[in-house]
């Protein structure tokens, strides 16, 4: 088994009576990077997430995780899973859960309690330590559940939506927390935030309908020359849009689903001088507003377009 690997399935399937969960699925996660799972709903990205963890047995084919099957005792303590839907027990508080789980992975009780300290410190709620679940909103629940796959010093961590219902700044905190584990450990998120996904990931598999639609470098999906993102304040009209392709560095122009507002300009790669100024003359020749200007291809309308 080739060691740069962190988990290696070779023609997986999970079936659900004549249903294909996931299907021949032929996929390799490399060793410390981080590697976003995504696709549109039902694409299997729970199910392999759960097939990785050895929750659930394939119906066909093997997985492999750290060089070993999915089960193995071994492995306990060197892969850390943050369910998509992780519950804590009604009467206990939060601090002493986790220092439970905390000694249920080797710690010795006193290190157990400080591990239970460090871990709700990362995702910030040392304050919140003495509550119980129910006194906790959804958010803090989610980075409760955060702290607990953030504990020891797992290997391999798996992320299922871990910014699932958190506000604008706690999903930064997370963030920022995630990027402070990515030269530790190998880390797969699943998450439909792709903007989550483009931020903290080398790579990304994209799965649809149980089959694997790509595995690519997330520079290679989203281009990062040769095309600027603007998110408008208005939907182009066709006036403008014949307007900014009559510039001679335009090279082609893609417009999003009126709802988004999205503009993506593709220009001439041998012309990138100002190339940012000539857009922002365009937009005010034209009367057109924009929220947002971004460099390259956004990960969300690679899979807008591919996933209409
Ligand atoms: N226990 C189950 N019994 C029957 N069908 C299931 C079961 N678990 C998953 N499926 C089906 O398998 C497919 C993949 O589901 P899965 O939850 O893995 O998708 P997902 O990509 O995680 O979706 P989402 O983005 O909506 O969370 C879906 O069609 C789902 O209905």
């Amino acid at each position: 088994m080739n060691s740069g690997f962190a988990i290696t399935t070779r023609q997986l399937s999970k079936q659900y009576g004549a249903q294909f969960a996931v299907q021949n699925l032929d996929v390799e996660i490399k060793k410390n990077i981080t590697t976003g799972l995504i696709g549109p709903n039902g694409a299997g990205k729970t199910t392999l997430m759960s097939l990785i963890c050895g929750f659930i047995k394939p119906s066909d084919g093997t997985v492999n995780v750290l060089g070993q099957e999915p089960n193995a005792v071994d492995l306990k303590s060197r892969v850390s899973i943050l369910p998509q839907d992780a519950h804590f027990l009604k009467s206990l508080s939060v601090k002493v859960q986790l220092t439970m789980l905390a000694e249920l992975q080797g710690f010795a009780k006193q290190a157990a309690r400080k591990e239970a300290l460090r871990v709700l410190d990362l995702v910030d709620l040392i304050e919140a330590q003495n509550k119980l679940p129910e006194q906790m909103s959804h958010g803090m629940l989610k980075r409760c559940a955060i702290a607990q796959a953030l504990m020891g010093e797992p290997e391999l961590i798996l992320l299922d939506e871990p910014t699932a219902g958190l506000d604008p700044s706690t999903t930064d905190n997370i963030k920022a927390v995630i990027k402070n584990l990515q030269n530790k450990a190998t880390i797969i998120i699943s998450s439909h935030n792709l903007s989550v996904i483009e931020d903290l990931c080398h790579e990304v598999v994209i799965l649809d309908k149980g089959r694997l639609h790509a595995h690519r470098e997330i520079d290679q999906i989203v281009v990062k020359q040769q095309a600027l993102t603007i998110k408008l304040t208005d939907h182009p009209t066709a006036e403008q849009l014949v307007h900014l392709k009559a510039a001679d560095w335009v090279k082609d122009i893609k417009v999003g689903k009126p709802g988004s507002c999205v503009m993506v300009v593709y220009y001439d790669p041998q012309q990138t001088d100002g190339i940012e100024i000539s857009l922002l003359q365009v937009l005010k020749d034209m009367n057109m507003g924009y929220r947002e200007f971004t460099k390259g291809e956004r990960l969300q309308e690679y899979m807008t377009d591919n996933f209409k």
